[in-house]
């Protein structure tokens, strides 16, 4: 497994933004697709690509065009969806495929409730959008499952992760190079609540409200 962090100051206002608490929902989410297209920009550095022919106005010359099957960008509900936007803005021509998933606050388990994905993910370069890695259970199941699916190699582009929730992925995943976490902050710990800290919140209350 290999973690990129994103060092770049414009990275880091942005997310300073983002983690205060009098930043509004419609600037939350705003932040959040800026912040995803600049960390969509270094999670695609291995798209793969081949050669393609291009005729200008004034000669021929070799450019670069993107490989099929066209990535697979996969937004795990409900936080992740407000990191769609950045994604395709960049890649507009990859797939969207969906993951339900939520996290019981009181045993910190991820359980799945919503799958929509191609039945067959062989030979496909996937990018999972979920910007919290807290406990790291939520991206473990999903890897897993794209995995299981067929997936080539899985990209997850974060906004904050807990190094607990770091390592335990590292754990499990220690000796797998087809996995890539992305992401713009690694935080101080989680909280007993399983809560990142400093973090900004629960991100899927702040991009669309509470929810019991
Ligand atoms: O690393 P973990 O400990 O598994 O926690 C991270 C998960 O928790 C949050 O989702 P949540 O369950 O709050 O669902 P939501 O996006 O619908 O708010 C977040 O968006 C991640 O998916
Ligand atoms: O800090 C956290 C941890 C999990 N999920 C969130 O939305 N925030
Ligand atoms: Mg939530």
């Amino acid at each position: 497994m290999r973690v990129s962090h994103v060092d770049h100051p414009l990275v880091a206002h942005k997310l300073s933004v983002l983690r205060d608490e009098s930043t509004n929902s419609p600037v939350f989410r705003q932040l959040t697709e800026e912040l995803v297209t600049l960390l969509a920009y270094e999670a695609t550095r291995n798209v793969r690509v081949h050669e393609v022919e291009v005729t200008t106005p004034v000669a021929t010359t070799t450019g670069t065009g993107l490989d099929k099957p066209t990535p697979l960008v996969v937004p795990i509900l409900r936080a992740g969806l407000g990191m769609l936007e950045g994604m395709t803005r960049l890649v507009p021509t990859a797939e969207v495929g969906f993951l339900g998933m939520a996290r019981n606050e009181q045993t910190l388990e991820a359980v799945t409730y919503a799958e929509r994905l191609p039945d067959d993910l062989t030979g496909r370069q996937v990018f999972v959008l979920d910007p919290m890695l807290a406990t790291g259970g939520t991206l473990r199941e999903a890897i897993n499952f794209l995995f299981a699916r067929g997936a080539e190699d899985v990209t997850c582009i974060c906004l904050l992760a807990a190094p607990e929730g770091l390592a335990a992925l590292e754990e499990k995943l220690r000796d797998n190079d087809r996995v890539t976490i992305v992401l713009a902050s690694i935080d101080e710990k989680l909280d007993e609540n399983g809560y990142i800290v400093p973090g900004l919140g629960d991100a899927g209350d702040r991009l669309y409200g509470v929810v019991d």
